[in-house]
């Protein structure tokens, strides 16, 4: 059963004419990469799918529940967001910034719990940023901020995790941690869906991937089928080698 669905989706892109029509299920257990080129469209899907910007046509579907019958908190506790860019709009220290993940289940009056500290604690264990948990957020290097954001979503522990580009601004070691943590946190039954760039984490990390191509069209299913050099040169513009290497697919582009 899906946890997220797409029905008859049309995302708006601002200026483009037509979009295909999408209708996907996202189900608990599932990493889906979301590929194209830039200006594709995939942060407008990213944004449509959380509810954040109206569709053109059709809806969003959250447990088997269209995403506008559902009030904001209810979808707070089941469906998380990172972002590609992130506005820090107030002050606050590493600590506070992943405690916000806790807010879609405390009530208005009610304060943290040692339990919401202790899953604060060790989502930045996690993310390899414990050490920095006073230091205000605006201080950050932009892979320190950006283990931050994932380690919030992971404090807020939703469901369905919808990240835009997971490994911006990270290092090697700290990228395939990252997507790791991603792959486990499918295995404990959450639906993930990643807007990437890098055909190759697509190749080792997802289980489903949509493409989305610049005119609007679209195509989606397994991961094995979707990455497939004529598809993704075309979606690229791009020439590419195909090798192995561990049994996955490994994507180089070349030039000529
Ligand atoms: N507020 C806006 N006004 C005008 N155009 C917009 C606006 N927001 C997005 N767009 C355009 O919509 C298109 C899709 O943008 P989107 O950010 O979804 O692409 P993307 O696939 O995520 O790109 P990238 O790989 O560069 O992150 C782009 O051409 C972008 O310029």
């Amino acid at each position: 059963m899906s946890v997220l669905a797409a029905r008859d989706l049309v995302i708006d892109v601002p200026g483009r004419q037509s979009g295909q029509v999408l209708n996907l299920a996202v189900e608990p257990g599932q990493v889906w990469g979301v590929l194209g080129p830039n200006g594709a469209g995939k942060t407008t899907l990213l944004h449509t799918l959380a509810g954040l910007h109206p569709p053109r046509a059709g809806s969003v579907i959250l447990d088997e529940t269209p995403l506008a019958r559902l009030r904001r908190r209810r979808i707070a506790q089941r469906l998380g967001v990172v972002f590609q860019e992130r506005v820090d709009g107030f002050p606050a220290t590493v600590e506070e910034t992943a405690m916000l993940g806790r807010h879609p289940y405390l009530s208005y009056w009610q304060r943290e719990s040692a339990e919401d500290m202790r899953r604060v604690q060790a989502a930045l264990e996690r993310l390899d940023v414990a050490h920095l948990r006073q230091r205000p957020v605006g201080t950050l290097s932009g892979g320190e901020r950006q283990r931050v954001a994932i380690a919030t979503l992971l404090t807020q522990d939703p469901a369905v995790w919808l990240v835009d580009e997971p490994t911006n601004h990270l290092d090697l070691h700290h990228q395939s941690a990252v997507m790791a943590l991603m792959r486990e946190q499918a295995a404990a039954g959450r639906a993930l869906m990643l807007c990437l760039h890098d055909l190759n984490l697509a190749a080792r990390w997802c289980s489903h991937v949509l493409l989305l191509y610049p005119s609007g069209e679209a195509c989606w299913g397994a991961a094995q089928n979707m990455l497939v050099p004529d598809a993704l040169e075309r979606l690229y513009r791009q020439r590419l080698r195909v090798v192995e290497v561990d049994g996955a697919p490994v994507f180089v582009p070349v030039n000529g």
